[in-house]
């Protein structure tokens, strides 16, 4: 199978700091694939470079064997790339079903100037769009909080309407940054099947960067671990659990 994703000797470098060093990585269609390293060890960085809010110093990144190296995020995201970030980034004041067509904005044909006047093409667009973020809402759980202010569901809730508006772009591969941070037990473990049902549900590929080692581990079928900006390993979650390498950096990373 052709890989959905392919970064190749990809670099990036801040004045004399190498916080990735020719890191590879190939996906095929549909992995779930975690990112793992203690922390600053560049994988934010290799996010980062892969959605166009960074540019590499050096290599190559192929989505669907197209180059997107340096592409601007809203074109990479239009692709069918889309990510969310380590700290929620909602909109608060806003419903849950506004924060979705936020998204589906970025996608809405008609112009500002239709939006202006009002012109019907614009209306029956806005109204095509409602419904379809209804429609997603519900497909994740959120259909009956569609007009709750965004800031008033509790924290598990508001991070699954993130990964919603990332789904609202109709994306094939999917970028979470540490999607469990902040959850408790709980949260986390619905988390865990949330991420597995919107693989199968929306045919997604999932590249996942993860503290938490239980999700981690409970859920990639494959992980990769970065130390300095250095690829140190690659294997199932039990070869990664036991893999020198990794427990070195971890070890390291506790004494620090
Ligand atoms: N815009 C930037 N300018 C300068 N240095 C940066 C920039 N972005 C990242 N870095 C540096 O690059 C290194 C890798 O950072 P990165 O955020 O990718 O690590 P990380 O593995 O995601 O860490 P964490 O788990 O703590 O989020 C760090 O030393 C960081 O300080």
């Amino acid at each position: 199978m052709a890989p959905i994703l392919h970064l190749e000797g990809v670099t990036m470098t801040f004045g004399g700091l190498v916080a990735v060093d020719r890191f590879d990585l190939t996906l095929q269609p549909g992995e779930l694939v975690g990112l793992i390293g203690p922390n600053g060890a560049g994988k934010t960085t290799v996010f980062n470079m892969i959605t166009g809010h960074y540019e590499p110093t050096a290599g190559r990144i192929l989505f669907e064997g197209q180059e997107i190296t340096g592409s601007p995020p809203d074109r990479v995201t239009a692709l069918g790339i889309a990510r969310t970030f380590q700290n929620v980034r909602l909109f608060g004041g806003m419903t849950v079903l506004e924060n979705v067509l936020v998204s589906y904005h970025v996608r809405l044909r008609s112009s500002v100037w239709g939006a202006f006047l009002r012109l019907p093409g614009y209306n029956r667009e806005e109204e095509a769009m409602r419904e379809e973020g209804m429609e997603l809402l519900r497909q994740v759980g959120l259909g009956g909080l569609a007009h709750a202010e965004a800031s008033s569901l509790p924290y598990g809730q508001q991070r699954r309407l993130e990964i919603a508006r990332a789904l609202a772009t109709r994306p094939r591969l999917l970028l979470l940054d540490e999607p469990a941070a902040g959850m408790n037990p709980e949260e986390t473990r619905n988390l865990m099947a949330f991420i597995r049902r919107i693989r199968e549900q929306f045919g997604l590929t999932i590249l996942l960067i993860e503290h938490d080692m239980k999700l981690v581990m409970g859920i990639c079928e494959r992980i990769r671990v970065l130390d300095h900006g250095q690829s140190i390993a690659e294997g199932d979650p039990a070869a990664i659990q036991a893999h020198p390498k990794v427990i070195e950096a971890y070890l390291g990373e506790e004494e620090a």
